[in-house]
């Protein structure tokens, strides 16, 4: 089989030309980053993940369709667990969260961080030992933080005065004393999307260090005795490659720490550096593996704090895109394909910004495959768009796809673990896929396919 043969596993406009044109061995090396463990193309280019082919989980479950290689997912949680062995891994849930998806956390002894109600009720429906989650949202009501308190929830991360009060007297009521870190704006320009960047100071998250509300919080709560104060919690922002900005700000935040230990004469137990490590979605994404961020991680702590003279707090992480973006992707079916003159051919899915609203917000580049068959036709730059009524509803801006690509082809789209589904809506009234575990051969539904019957239900007439 020549590498053409199999079609492309992994393309990308710019930067290094049509990938199905290069040897097999390059095609299986570039999967790698880009796509889940398990995934391969056989020798008729039809897509493989987890033991079953694309062509029969479409017939199966029909397209659109995510497709979450539960392997995949399985090893990067232990690839966390065991890179921040000595800290504690909270998943995510916001990247994505179901009960299943909450299940498999339980059996790999993973912690959850959750940031409303409907994702504590998931997570407590399927079991999660509510000491293992965090509680997080800028404005999370009476009604979620009540539900947390008599939970149990191991650790909420207050954002505000006003929450303060709130926990304060939910607790009082109840005799209870919560867990409580303070979620700390550290002032870094983290080198991401602009509207995924959360510690620049002009934002609504987290109490400001710079402005001194950071300590003020600290002085609050630690005067109420029906709260306990863990520690400190930054989150710079997501689909971060670089380090440089954890350093700065775990640099800030232990200065913080220092301060509450000398002037308010707390010893706080506990650091959270967030997540937002980046994944790749085109080749030009380098992502560290887990464990060598850790490592950084871990020495970044240990000078700051040996600087400072302060015991090192224990360590937390949250990441969610990391782990559940690359064990994911969307599969669609291609209903018409227009070429422009000199301008470049749309290939349309029968899916779109309703089921990936990233492109179209955050301006995210994707790539994409021929998923059902295998090509010998020349390269040609295509647009992959969705079926919505918006100029603006593409999948993937650029990508080089075969020129006999046709209506009825699979093309596959990778790195879609992470708030795609969690984003979806049905705009156009086009129901949200389905989300298809594979492992071993086997394929199960874990979140089901929305139905016009579902739209209509929740519409009353
Ligand atoms: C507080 C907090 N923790 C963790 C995350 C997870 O980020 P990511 O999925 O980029 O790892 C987010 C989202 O950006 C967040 O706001
Ligand atoms: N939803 C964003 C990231 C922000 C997530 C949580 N603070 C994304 O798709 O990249």
């Amino acid at each position: 089989m020549r590498a053409h043969e199999a079609g492309a596993l992994h393309g990308d406009f710019g930067h290094q030309g049509p990938s199905w044109l290069r040897t097999p061995a390059d095609v299986n090396e570039l999967m790698a980053p880009l796509w889940p463990r398990t995934a391969r193309k056989d020798d008729d280019g039809v897509l493989q993940v987890g033991g079953r082919d694309v062509a029969s989980l479409a017939q199966e479950f029909g397209t659109p369709a995510y497709l979450l290689d539960e392997e995949d997912f399985r090893a990067r949680c232990r690839d966390f667990k065991q890179g921040f062995a000595g800290a504690d891994v909270y998943y995510a849930g916001k990247a994505f969260l179901c009960r299943a998806i909450v299940r498999i956390l339980v059996e790999e002894e993973m912690n959850l961080d959750v940031c409303s109600g409907g994702e504590l009720a998931t997570a407590l429906a399927a079991g999660m030992d509510p000491a293992r989650l965090a509680l997080h949202g800028n404005n999370k009501s009476v009604r979620e933080l009540t539900r947390a308190v008599e939970a149990g929830v191991g650790r909420i991360v207050v954002d505000s005065f006003d929450e303060i009060e709130r926990l304060a007297a939910i607790a009082r009521e109840r005799g209870v004393r919560p867990r409580v870190m303070i979620r700390v704006t550290v002032g870094v320009e983290a080198h991401t999307h602009e509207f995924i960047a959360t510690a620049h100071e002009d934002q609504k998250f987290g109490f400001s260090l710079a402005g001194g509300k950071a300590f003020e919080a600290a002085r609050v709560i630690l005067e109420q005795d029906t709260l306990e104060l863990r520690g400190l919690h930054s989150h710079i922002g997501s689909q971060i490659f670089d380090t440089s900005g954890f350093e700065v700000s775990a640099r800030r935040v232990l200065t913080l720490q220092e301060r509450i230990r000398t002037e308010l004469g707390a010893e706080l137990p506990e650091l959270d550096l967030g997540g937002g490590f980046g994944i790749a979605y085109t080749s030009q994404d380098t992502p560290s593996p887990a464990g060598d961020l850790a490592e950084r991680m871990f020495k970044i702590v240990a000078d700051e704090c040996r600087g400072l003279g302060i015991a090192q707090p224990h360590l937390s992480v949250e990441p969610g895109r990391a782990i559940v973006g690359p064990s994911t992707f969307t599969l669609y079916e291609v209903g018409t394909v227009k070429p422009l003159d000199g301008l470049r051919t749309y290939v349309s899915v029968d899916g779109g910004m309703s089921d990936n609203i990233r492109t179209a917000l955050y301006d995210a580049s994707y790539s994409a495959t021929l998923a059902s068959r295998a090509s010998q036709a020349e390269p040609i730059l295509a647009r992959v768009v969705g079926k919505h009524c918006e100029a603006g509803d593409v999948v993937v801006k650029d990508e080089f796809l075969p020129a006999d690509v046709r209506p009825g082809d699979l093309i596959a789209v990778p790195g879609t673990g992470a708030y795609c589904r969690s984003m979806a809506s049905n705009y156009n009234h086009v129901p949200r896929p389905p989300v298809v575990a594979v492992r071993d051969g086997q394929a199960r539904v874990i979140v089901r396919r929305e139905t016009e019957d579902d739209l209509l239900a929740l519409d009353v007439g």
